[in-house]
């Protein structure tokens, strides 16, 4: 999918919400648990109740990976069913790869070829050579950690080199890669304030923004500074809308929290 196809879709369901499938055993309806294949089960029911209120699905791999074979089994399954049956959802295998340069080209092909997703997350800590790779995939995206959302940031992402926090060094650098189009980055919807610089530096890249709900970070204070011409954001939330409730009616009640979320989202794209 190209970023004109996903700001399309933004614009089409007037939502920018990227629903995050972290999938914990002990979190999910016991009912579940009998069936063959519990986190496949568990992702089909939610994306069946909230795909027409996001535009994207972000599968974090650890939750899969967890889990051995089975969860890697249960990853494949759930971006095929996306594939399958909406074509047109933006998909995110969270799984923040990056290494030296051949070996970054094997985790491109089983991120963009054996597993079919539009996106993968990767850390730039390693630099171009370990970038380069991903980026190499026509209509693929790489999604580069930035300014993340956790309090661990503040350790190096913050920190003055040069004359200038880290985090600038990575997006102002990463600028002039071999086919940096197919770039976006990470900014923790915690580090609302930070919105303002990046857009001076990054004024229409796609912006992955997780963090919202349990994390506590702010629909509202992100829109207002990191919204660019073309929208550039996706909001992740994972726990606050897939484990809104444990009980049978798990689906309604993340698809209610989706859409609580889709509604702000409304509100914004029609004021902007
Ligand atoms: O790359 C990410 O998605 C990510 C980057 C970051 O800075 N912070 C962050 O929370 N994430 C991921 O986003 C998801 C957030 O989940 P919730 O806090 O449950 O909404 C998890 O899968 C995290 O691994």
């Amino acid at each position: 999918m190209t970023t004109q196809q996903l700001t399309a879709q933004i614009i089409k369901k007037k939502s920018f919400l990227c629903i995050g499938l972290d999938v914990d055993l002990n979190k999910i309806p016991e009912h579940l648990l009998q069936t063959e294949d519990p986190i496949f089960e568990f992702n089909k029911a939610i994306i069946d109740a909230t795909h027409h209120l996001c535009v994207a699905y972000k599968p974090n791999t650890a939750f899969y990976e967890a889990y051995g074979l089975k969860g890697w089994k249960a990853l494949e399954k759930t971006i095929n069913y996306l594939n399958t049956n909406h074509p047109d959802i933006f998909t995110i295998a969270d799984a923040k790869r990056g290494d030296i340069g051949n070996t970054s080209t094997m985790y491109a092909k089983a991120f963009f070829e054996d597993l079919a997703f539009d996106s993968v997350t990767v850390a730039p800590y390693m630099g171009k050579d370990s970038v380069e790779p991903f980026l190499a995939f026509k209509d693929k995206h790489t999604i580069m950690l930035a300014l993340t959302s956790n309090q661990g940031a503040f350790d190096f992402q913050t920190k003055t080199v040069e004359g200038k926090e880290l985090y600038k060094h990575v997006l102002e650098t990463s600028k002039s890669w071999e086919n940096s189009e197919n770039l976006m980055y990470v900014v923790g919807a915690t580090k609302a304030e930070y919105f303002t610089d990046i857009r001076k530096i990054s004024p229409n890249s796609f912006l992955l923004v997780p963090g919202v709900g349990a994390q506590g970070g702010n629909l509202q204070d992100v829109c207002k500074y990191g919204i660019s011409d073309n929208v550039g954001l996706l909001i992740n939330s994972s726990r606050g809308i897939i484990y809104a409730s444990n009980n049978n009616d798990f689906a309604e009640a993340a698809a209610a929290k989706a859409k609580e979320l889709q509604q702000q989202m409304e509100v914004i794209l029609n004021s902007k």
